[in-house]
């Protein structure tokens, strides 16, 4: 019973182990694996079927053993193998090798061979358990997939544009060889990199954020525009940039695509050119200046600004053309160009329109009369003469000016306004111009008789010196004048400087006014030293213009010398506002006055804009306090407040302070209630002339001349 039921679980076992070994044949079958094994201690050897079947054979067709496995291997595989086999019993390294089998009807295949050692209790290696696995259809897959990916490469690389592909971090993953050479960097240097690698910070930047803009939209991006080589050539690219997907639809990166526009773009831009410039003189023509204009009046409404448009029609042109030919005529076009190119600024649009009219758009002006200096100017160089082939032409010109927006708001009436105010100085005969309103050319005029005026008034000795003086509020002691000019006009009579100096600052004839209002200033006070009289302190104003030149400092030094005149007797006052409107060039000037022993004052100290770090780097003493702040003292908040400001300002810069426009007791008890004790105003004196003004020195100074040009305390 007992041995039947035991034969009974015996044949159950076996036959479990059958079906087991079965399932496990023909899962190594599916899988295309087989399984050998090596015992190193009889050399025996066992291979599975699937190893038959990977070597082409029936299964047990030949007695497993090392060398029938080694006659399906070629010679550098059986090396590969026996080496593995070696190193795997001496414990070096793996068994995990690849290599080929060449089945009887020579096909062949690739295999991925596996083996791992056993030991018996003594640790003694006692065989050897090893897999082979056909890889042959996989292999053959990759090789495709190689072979396809080659081809894409190579079409890719064959494409002139430039082609490139980014992931979702905007990193370069693959590019083709025009793009490789565009950037100048092997495709390995750019994988990897993003565009901050290779463009300039904002070119990057640029490029980032059209990147960004696909990834957001999920559609393509085009962008034109030109780019430089890391040579330094310019391209114009255009560039379709679009995203990519992987099977599950989801972005995994974007691909660029660039064509090379160059070519077509220059033609293109020749072609705009052409159809926007005039030939003969380079200039805009009809229809970009009608572009411009309309830029013009945009951009002013928005500011609410002005500009001028100036119609300028050649006189008597016509008959050049005709007697002297077109060739001659089209010269004296080109030169009128150029001429007038040079009087005006790099902002205004001078335009051909046609024939012998030219247009100027201005917007460089502040105030209308600036329209008529320019068009001054204009007249001026089209008179000078033109030297061609032994003929000398005296040419002139008619100019018509309109205004935005005092006479009209709409491009087309401004221009048929400047029109008819050129055809209005061909009437008043002709090398002349003409305000559209004509209001604005009587005060153009005015204004240039006046110009004409002032440059003879030098001439001529009109102008006269008064002194205005400067108090010690709580000594009532004279500390110092101001030098203030005055116009005295033949026909007029006494003319204050609000009325001229803005007109001399505009046409650069305040150097010479101001350098013969400061020769004039020493000359007198360094009499009045000399007669044994303590004048103080003389202020003198200077022009901004004279921050401008190099030319000041020579004079200046030149000036002290020819007039004996003590630099520590001299003060110059410049406004806060000139200062600001160039501080660089202001510092640097000022400091070498400064170096001259020469003290500085701001003038109209509170109207201009500077900041408490510019103050800080000016080489000056004292702050004037504007007199508007004072003229409502002590009643109104506003200026108590602001003077007090500029009082506690002056003392943490430790600056002296002079306060303007004093004329009340009130004001002068204010001022000095809180700490600023030196007073120019009318409650002390106004202006004088210098007889005047020696006379209140004599009454009015300290015996002692002492600390001058800190003042006396
Ligand atoms: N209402 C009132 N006014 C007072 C009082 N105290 C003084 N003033 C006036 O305030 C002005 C002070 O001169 P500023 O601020 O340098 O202002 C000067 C200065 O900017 C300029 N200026 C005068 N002379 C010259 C000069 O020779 N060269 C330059 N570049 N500018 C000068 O002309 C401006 C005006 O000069 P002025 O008419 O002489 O006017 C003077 C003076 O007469 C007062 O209590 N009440």
């Amino acid at each position: 019973m007992y041995n039947s039921s035991m034969n009974n679980m015996n044949i159950e076992k076996n036959n479990s182990n059958i079906i087991i070994q079965k399932q496990f044949t023909a899962a190594q079958k599916l899988a295309k694996l087989g399984s050998w094994e090596l015992n190193l201690v009889d050399h025996t050897q066992i291979w599975s079927d699937g190893v038959y079947a990977i070597l082409g054979e029936e299964p047990q067709s030949t007695a497993p053993s090392v060398e029938a496995f080694m006659s399906y291997l070629d010679e550098p595989d059986q090396i590969k193998v026996q080496t593995a086999m070696q190193n795997l019993i001496a414990g070096v390294e793996e068994f995990d090798i690849y290599h080929n089998v060449k089945t009887k009807d020579g096909r062949v295949r690739n295999v991925h061979a596996r083996a791992e050692l056993f030991f018996d209790e003594n640790n003694v290696p006692i065989k050897i358990i090893g897999t082979v696995l056909d890889i042959s259809t996989h292999i053959k897959l990759q090789e495709e997939t190689k072979k396809s990916m080659n081809i894409l490469n190579s079409v890719i690389d064959n494409v002139n544009n430039l082609i490139f592909y980014k992931d979702t971090n905007f990193v370069y993953m693959g590019c083709n060889s025009s793009f490789e050479k565009f950037l100048g960097h092997s495709r390995e240097e750019i994988i990897g990199k993003d565009d901050f690698s290779f463009f300039p910070q904002e070119v990057a930047e640029h490029f980032r954020d059209l990147d960004e803009k696909i990834f957001e939209n999920k559609e393509a991006v085009f962008n034109s525009q030109w780019v430089t080589y890391p040579n330094g050539q310019e391209v114009y690219l255009h560039t379709t940039t679009s995203p990519f997907y992987d099977e599950n639809g989801n972005i995994i990166g974007l691909v660029g695509n660039a064509v090379d526009l160059t070519k077509e773009q220059q033609l293109n831009d020749k072609l705009n050119h052409q159809a926007h410039h005039d030939v003969l003189t380079k200039l805009p023509n009809r229809i970009l200046f009608s572009d411009r204009l309309d830029h013009a009046i945009e951009k002013a409404q928005r500011n609410e600004d002005i500009f001028a448009l100036l119609f300028l029609d050649l006189d008597r042109f016509k008959h050049i053309n005709d007697s002297l030919g077109h060739d001659i005529g089209d010269y004296v076009l080109q030169i009128t160009a150029e001429r007038i190119k040079k009087v005006i600024r790099e902002g205004d649009t001078l335009s051909r329109l046609g024939g012998d009219e030219f247009t100027i758009i201005l917007e460089s002006i502040s105030k209308a009369t600036d329209a008529s200096l320019i068009a001054k100017k204009i007249l001026k160089v089209i008179r000078k003469p033109i030297h061609i082939f032994n003929h000398e032409l005296y040419l002139s010109s008619s100019i018509g000016i309109s205004l935005y927006p005092e006479d009209n708001r709409v491009a087309r009436n401004l221009l048929k306004f400047a029109d008819s105010a050129m055809y209005k100085a061909k009437d008043e005969g002709r090398d002349n111009f003409q305000f559209y309103s004509s209001d604005m050319t009587d005060k153009a005029l005015e204004l240039i008789l006046m110009e004409a005026n002032l440059r003879q008034a030098l001439e001529k000795n009109e102008f006269i010196i008064y002194f205005q003086p400067i108090t010690n509020a709580k000594t009532n002691r004279l500390v110092g004048l101001e030098s203030l000019i005055r116009w005295m006009h033949p026909e007029k009579g006494l003319i204050p400087p609000d009325k001229f100096i803005p007109l001399a600052e505009e046409t650069g004839l305040i150097i010479p006014i101001d350098q013969w209002v400061m020769k004039q200033a020493m000359l007198q006070v360094v009499d009045w030293y000399k007669e044994g009289l303590n004048p103080g302190l003389l202020s003198l104003n200077m022009s901004s213009l004279q921050l401008k030149g190099d030319e000041f400092i020579p004079f200046i030094e030149d000036l002290l010398k020819s007039t004996n005149c003590n630099p520590e007797w001299i003060q110059i006052e410049i406004t806060e506002s000139q200062i600001m409107k160039k501080p660089e060039e202001a510092i640097s000037i000022l400091n070498q006055v400064s170096a001259l022993g020469i003290t500085l004052a701001i003038d109209d100290f509170g109207t201009g804009f500077s900041s408490l770090s510019q103050l800080k780097r000016l080489p000056i003493d004292k702050l004037k306090i504007d007199r508007s702040f004072v003229k409502e003292l002590p009643n109104d908040e506003e200026d108590v407040a602001i003077s007090k400001a500029i009082i506690a300002l002056a003392k943490t810069l430790d600056l002296h302070l002079i306060a303007e426009g004093a004329e009340t007791i009130e004001q002068v008890n204010f001022l000095m209630n809180h700490g600023c004790d030196y007073i120019q105003g009318y409650y002390f004196s106004k202006p004088l002339p210098q007889k005047e003004m020696r006379e209140y020195i004599i009454k009015h100074s300290q015996q002692i001349i002492e600390n001058t040009k800190n003042f006396v305390i």
